[in-house]
């Protein structure tokens, strides 16, 4: 086991001294404690590790001798990395080929020196290490402050039932590191809502990273995922880390993950069962520490039936899932999130313009939003651009909006002078009530149908007709229908 000095300042810089040699453990120990450090030592590779794993903060500095009975420095070397980027490592060996230095070095290591060396060397050389493990260090905190400063992902994703479920799941997996299936139609936010489960981790001081997987063709989005070695494929130039080493210790999102193709489906699978990358063209693997999430708006169980998704890999994926229900099923989060987007595009256009004409409201609500949380976004930052007023009335939304104002009570009681279709007047009227009514219920449907006086079985026929789905919890199915539900059986909630 490692063993930690008892005397020694308590803001002293740490240091771990890893060899299987006593006697040099002994000098570096006496020279590093000579110049104010406190100093850990390891007698092998498997203490160093523990140490490494358990020590409360990360080491800014570790020695490592290269080749232990128990283990190599490099083995070291990577739980250094792999706790914190800040770490610097510096390699002692006896053993100094080209290979091994250059070996080390590939890992990341700070520097390497060769047995024997003096004391003064080796802390001269330690001083510089630990400068720029301290400036990596002041940045990642400084990159953490800057985003906590200006987090969207910290406002409330939406007031309505629904949204509201999904913040409170958010808030219960954040802190694992579980795997998390984000689903829902384009637009609906599920890269906000990954976003939102990074910053409410203990990872949101260390990188979020979001790759398309169906952007690139297959030998460079392997390379993208888990990185290359110098000129290992044509065209590969410098080494290159890839996203998952890119990400240690945060979060990677895989995006359009439907889209991965199948040669990377099986490898993305061994790296989330093993927890290790290995980068194209290189001999070993490298252990990562990344928490994945996916994201999808294609129907996943669909591809797996049709065999275009790995059974194995949607299981390791769907620990967790959750889903994103489109803008149109969630009222309420309309006029809100207009009224959001409206003073953030007021603000960054420097315009006057302080809200949405009643007109305007009405007419977004009737709107059906195919692109979502996206589309509205975009209405409004053109509607704040166009604003000739304080606010934002019909005649500065698109046409396909401001067509809708008119609301469907008045419809109900009043013919309008040039006529309409019954049937559409009437099924939008029908669309918005059943709407309100799942959403006072938080979609329990049974509870939704005595509120608008009609039957289970007429309500269930009418949600299939209006292609609505009910996503609410403890929705008692008296007729066993089937229930979609924000996640699946087995979920977190
Ligand atoms: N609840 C929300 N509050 C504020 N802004 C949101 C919310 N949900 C989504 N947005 C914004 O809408 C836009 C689209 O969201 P996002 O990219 O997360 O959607 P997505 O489901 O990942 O889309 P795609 O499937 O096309 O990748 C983004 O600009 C995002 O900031």
């Amino acid at each position: 086991m490692a063993s930690i000095p008892p005397s020694i300042p308590q803001n002293a810089t740490r240091v771990l001294v890893v060899d299987d040699e006593p006697g040099l453990r002994q000098v570096l120990h006496i020279a590093f404690h000579r110049q104010g450090y406190e100093v850990v030592v390891a007698p092998g590779a498997r203490a160093a590790i523990e140490a490494i794993r358990q020590n409360p903060q990360p080491f800014p500095l570790v020695l490592t001798d290269l080749v232990m009975p128990d283990g190599s420095g490099i083995e070291v070397l990577t739980a250094a990395k792999a706790r914190s980027n800040a770490t610097e490592v510096i390699v002692m060996t006896a053993h100094s080929t080209v290979e091994s230095a250059l070996d080390a070095m590939r890992h990341g290591a700070y520097d390497f020196v060769t047995k024997p060396f003096s004391p003064a060397e080796l802390t001269a050389l330690a001083a510089k290490a630990l400068e720029k493990s301290s400036i990596v260090a002041e940045n990642q905190r400084l990159r953490a402050q800057l985003e906590r400063l200006d987090l969207p992902s910290r406002e409330p994703l939406g007031t309505s039932a629904a949204m509201q479920r999904i913040a409170e799941l958010i808030a219960k997996i954040a802190p694992t590191r579980t795997t998390v299936l984000l689903t829902g139609e384009s637009g609906t936010g599920k890269e906000r809502v990954a976003r939102a489960i990074h910053d409410q981790s203990d990872r949101a001081a260390r990188p979020f990273l979001v790759v398309n997987c169906g952007a690139l063709p297959e030998a460079l989005m392997e390379s993208e995922l888990f990185g290359h070695e110098k000129g290992s494929f044509t065209g590969a130039g410098a080494r290159s880390m890839g996203l998952f080493r890119e990400a240690d210790g945060g979060t990677l999102l895989l995006d359009e993950i439907g889209e991965l193709p199948a040669a990377l489906q099986v490898k993305l699978l061994r790296v989330l069962q093993e927890r290790k990358v290995r980068p194209v063209g290189a001999a070993a693997e490298i252990a990562v520490d990344v928490r994945v999430l996916a994201a999808t708006n294609r129907d996943v169980e669909a591809e797996v039936r049709q065999g275009r998704f790995r059974q194995d890999l949607y299981y390791r994926l769907n620990v967790i899932r959750i889903e994103l229900p489109p803008l149109r099923e969630r009222p309420g989060d309309i006029s809100r999130l207009a009224e959001r987007f409206l003073r953030r595009f007021a603000a960054e256009l420097g315009k006057d313009v302080r809200g949405l004409t009643t007109d305007a409201v009405r007419a977004l609500d009737a709107y059906s939003f195919p692109g979502n949380v996206r589309e509205l976004e975009n209405m409004m930052e053109r509607a704040v651009a166009l604003a000739g007023g304080p606010t934002i009335g019909l005649g500065d939304l698109p046409s396909a909006v401001a067509g809708l104002s008119a609301s469907p009570a008045p419809l109900l009681a009043q013919l309008p002078p040039e006529g309409c279709a019954l049937d559409e007047v009437i099924g939008e009227v029908e669309r918005r009530l059943i709407l309100q009514a799942l959403e006072r219920t938080g979609g329990v449907r049974k509870a939704a149908a005595k509120l608008l006086g009609v039957s289970f079985r007429s309500l269930r026929y009418r949600l299939a007709k209006h292609a609505l789905a009910a996503d609410g919890e403890g929705d008692d199915d008296p007729e066993g229908g089937s229930r979609r539900e924000s996640s699946p059986p087995g979920a977190l909630e």
